[in-house]
């Protein structure tokens, strides 16, 4: 069981290059002083309880607790979690491969044995959250790493926006009489293991292509093309494409947003 340490994470590690950075948080190459083993460490700045910056005490513990149940060879494991005062320092482990975002830059596209290579590790990786009612919310081939360029292995990482999903037909946390909850709380549209789904069959349409399902020139484009669920198999990439690749792409872009307006109190 990782526990949070009293001792300070610059004792036992040497931090070195950013290897990413997002709002509240930079992540390092470090090194473990002890063993000479690296890690990823990833910096986030909690938020005061009076300032704004900085992230939420109960997101950081999320991540972190979801982490924590996290076991699979295709996602990245937590190694430790350093509480330093203004800065919360989750370490996990480092894998130097790049990113599969790379990969596909690098080559326009991978042959239809090598993206059907690495879709079957990612659905690994997303079966072993969705057996345990956790959804990924950020699937996106910027977070499948690879362990190294040789062995072609996956890592999938960044649980920053994660969720565990509760069952979706009993709305719970919902208190309060309905005449006076908000609009948004009874008519939500609940996020499940669909949308990481959905984002799998983007990133299958990307691997085999190049291109990108839904992009259009302007981010509103873009979301009016998802909405409606707007794209298609362009010859110019798909000529070559087995119908067996096309069909599972298009079992995977189907909207399945669910709307409740049922409410138990
Ligand atoms: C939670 C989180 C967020 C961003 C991260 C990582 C972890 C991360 C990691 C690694 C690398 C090389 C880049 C990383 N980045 C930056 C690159 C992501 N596209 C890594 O090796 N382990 C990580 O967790």
């Amino acid at each position: 069981m990782i526990k949070s340490h009293d001792s300070p994470f610059h004792h036992l590690f040497d931090t070195f290059e950013v290897i990413g950075s997002g709002k509240f948080a930079t992540v390092r190459r470090c090194v473990e002083r002890q063993t000479g083993n690296e890690f990823a460490a990833k910096f986030i700045r909690k938020r005061s309880s009076t300032g704004r910056m900085g992230q939420a005490l109960e997101d950081i513990n999320r991540e972190i607790d979801l982490l924590r149940e996290i076991d699979n060879n295709y996602i990245i494991k937590l190694h430790d979690v350093f509480d330093c005062g203004n800065e919360m320092i989750i370490v996990l482990e480092l894998v130097k491969g790049g990113e599969l975002f790379e990969l596909i830059s690098e080559k326009g596209c991978l042959a239809e044995e090598e993206a059907v290579h690495y879709m079957k590790q990612i659905l690994m990786a997303i079966k072993h959250l969705h057996d345990r009612n956790i959804v990924h919310l950020d699937l996106k081939p910027e977070n499948i790493l690879l362990s190294d360029k040789t062995a072609k292995r996956i890592k999938l990482i960044d649980f920053g926006i994660s969720r565990k999903i509760v069952n979706d037909l009993d709305v719970k946390g919902l208190y309060g009489t309905p005449e006076f909850v908000a609009p948004e709380i009874i008519n939500y549209e609940s996020v499940n293991t669909g949308t990481d789904m959905w984002a799998i069959g983007c990133m299958a349409y990307i691997l085999l292509s190049g291109a990108s399902p839904f992009l259009g020139d302007t981010k509103q484009q873009t979301f009016v093309n998802i909405t409606a669920a707007d794209y298609h198999f362009d010859d110019q990439y798909f000529a070559n494409i087995s119908n067996a690749a096309k069909d599972f792409i298009s079992g995977l872009l189907v909207k399945n947003s669910k709307y409740f307006t049922n409410y138990s109190i």
